[in-house]
């Protein structure tokens, strides 16, 4: 019987000194790089080094010390093939039955917030993927550990069995091709962005598993939330639950929707969604005001639930979420007493996450049957835009600070998207309609006596002059939209006919 070899070579050298001496106990010969031998050897633990055995040192700092065909035909040798056999034995070439290779941390390096290009180069490993790939494409014969979480399973096989399963190696390998494929996917990124390249051609993304959920968007749909390695910080994957019942699919969708109206607004903010649209949208002074209006827009729709605060939670308002039925809250922080308060609430989930907005947003990917979407997050704002007012009458001073309150909200609205704002607060959503007028009138409808002097805002332009003639009979004041029908001096005419301001800004904002 010859003697079973084992490859080690990490850099994550965690576990590997138990792991190393079960696989001695159990018969193996050992063969390591310089930094794992030697972490080996000051344990005791008997261990060749790659360099013996390939009679080749190390060269170029690390850049070649595994790379040679006394390693490779170890790792790609069938080894039950007599021609196969016949080759290692002419060129002096022992196979290797169990490698375990994990690899330069190039993801910690480049999430770094000092590293230069040079160090991210240098934690690019060759070596590394080349033997994990190699031994899991020769997995009928060789058990290849990626992740040290597999060291057990491994181990008890081998002590079980003598050998690992057929199974449990198909499985490490497809580990190694889901793993080399991610750590190369993190490089092509970065490599991309440095070369400042768009959209290129092949996308190649990787995410990570952060939770398996109970379920998708229904009970019979099944499910998982994937991560973005290195993605925005400020970001419900990137959220703390301090309590409160597991998050579900659903409330993954409704929380990033309401973190994105959020992140609007700089002054105190609260944003109350529902199926991915705001129900109600408050400003003020404090948390505790901009929460009382988001109540107040719709106090119908916010039951079940989602609210996201760009303020601490104090206990004040803590006491009013306290008596309606959420399924989430998001805020920046709680203040102690507000904790105790809502974690009264078994079911009800607190999250926080740092208010930290990215320098770089992401793009924004949406799946198709057979393919992906890519595009720019919508981030115009007002100010980006250049605004001109259509009609005779301008905005006054009130009716401005609803409209940009509008503006904003509008935005985040599946279209067709109307909404009618005081200068604090929503007071009627029209969304997802398939005709605009349509979407004003459910959000006259719902603003009721309370459209009497609000404004109006909406995500694309009036086809025709209905929109205006609805508004203007419910009340409304003040109208922003882009602008750009070529019907639009009929909507300008009816503006003006019942002295209505009415705002162009150029930008549309669909939201699909
Ligand atoms: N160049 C090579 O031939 C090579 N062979 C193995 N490595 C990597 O070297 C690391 C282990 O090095 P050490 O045992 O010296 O600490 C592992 O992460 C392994 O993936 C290599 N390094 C990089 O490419």
């Amino acid at each position: 019987m010859t003697q079973k070899r084992a490859l080690i070579s990490v850099s994550d050298k965690n576990g590997i000194t138990e792991f190393a001496k079960e696989l001695v106990s159990l018969g193996y010969e050992l063969i390591s790089t310089g930094g794992t031998k030697k972490a080996l050897q000051e344990q005791g633990i008997p261990v060749l080094g790659v360099s013996e055995v390939t009679g080749f040192p190390e060269i170029l700092e690390g850049r070649v010390k595994t790379l040679n065909p006394l390693i490779h035909g170890g790792l790609l040798a069938k080894q039950d093939d007599a021609s196969h056999q016949q080759q290692l034995d002419e060129h002096g070439i022992q196979a290797i039955q169990l490698v375990c290779v994990n690899l330069y941390p190039f993801q910690q390096t480049i999430a770094k917030p000092d590293v230069t290009v040079a160090d991210a180069i240098e934690n690019i490993d060759i070596g590394g993927p080349t033997m994990l790939r190699a031994s899991a494409k020769n997995h009928q014969y060789v058990t290849v550990v990626v992740d040290p979480a597999d060291y057990q399973t491994v181990i008890d096989e081998l002590k079980a069995e003598g050998a690992t399963k057929f199974e449990t190696r198909r499985k490490l390998a497809a580990k190694v091709f889901r793993h080399t494929a991610a750590y190369d996917s993190l490089i092509a990124e970065y490599m991309t962005q440095l070369a400042e390249e768009e959209n290129p051609e092949q996308l190649t993304v990787t995410y990570e598993l952060k939770q398996t959920l109970r379920y998708g968007e229904n009970p019979h749909q099944q499910a998982a939330f994937y991560k973005k390695p290195l993605g925005s910080t400020f970001s419900i994957a990137n959220a703390v639950q301090l309590h409160g019942k597991e998050l579900s699919y659903n409330n993954i969708n409704d929380a990033d929707a309401a973190l994105q109206i959020v992140k609007e607004f700089s002054e105190p903010a609260a944003v109350a969604v529902k199926h991915m649209n705001p129900c109600g949208v408050g400003t003020g002074n404090t948390g505790f005001e901009a929460f009382t209006k988001a109540f107040a827009a719709d106090p119908v729709s916010i039951f079940g639930g989602i609210i996201a605060f760009n303020r601490e939670v104090d206990a004040e308002t803590a006491g009013k979420l306290h008596e309606i039925f959420l399924e989430i809250i998001i805020a920046p922080s709680y203040s102690e007493e507000a904790l105790a308060i809502l974690t009264g609430k078994k079911n009800l989930r607190l999250l926080t996450i740092p208010f930290n907005e990215a320098k770089k947003p992401e793009q924004k990917m949406t799946t198709i049957e057979g393919g992906l979407l890519v595009q720019d997050q919508d981030r115009y704002t007002l100010e980006d835009a250049t605004v001109t007012i259509a009609t005779k009458r301008q905005p006054t001073t009130g009716e401005w600070e609803a409209l940009k309150l509008g503006w904003k909200v509008v935005k985040h609205v599946k279209s067709n998207a109307i909404v009618v704002t005081a200068e604090d607060m929503t007071i009627g959503i029209g969304a997802g309609q398939m005709n605009r007028v349509g979407a004003a009138e459910i959000a006259l409808k719902q603003a009721g006596s309370k459209a009497e002097g609000a404004a109006l805002a909406s995500d694309a332009f009036f086809p025709m002059d209905d929109t205006v003639e609805a508004a203007a009979k419910a009340g409304i004041t003040a109208i922003i939209q882009p602008g750009g029908s070529i019907r639009d001096v009929d909507s300008i005419k009816k503006a003006d006919e019942y002295g209505i301001a009415m705002v162009f800004t150029g930008v549309r904002h669909f939201k699909h």
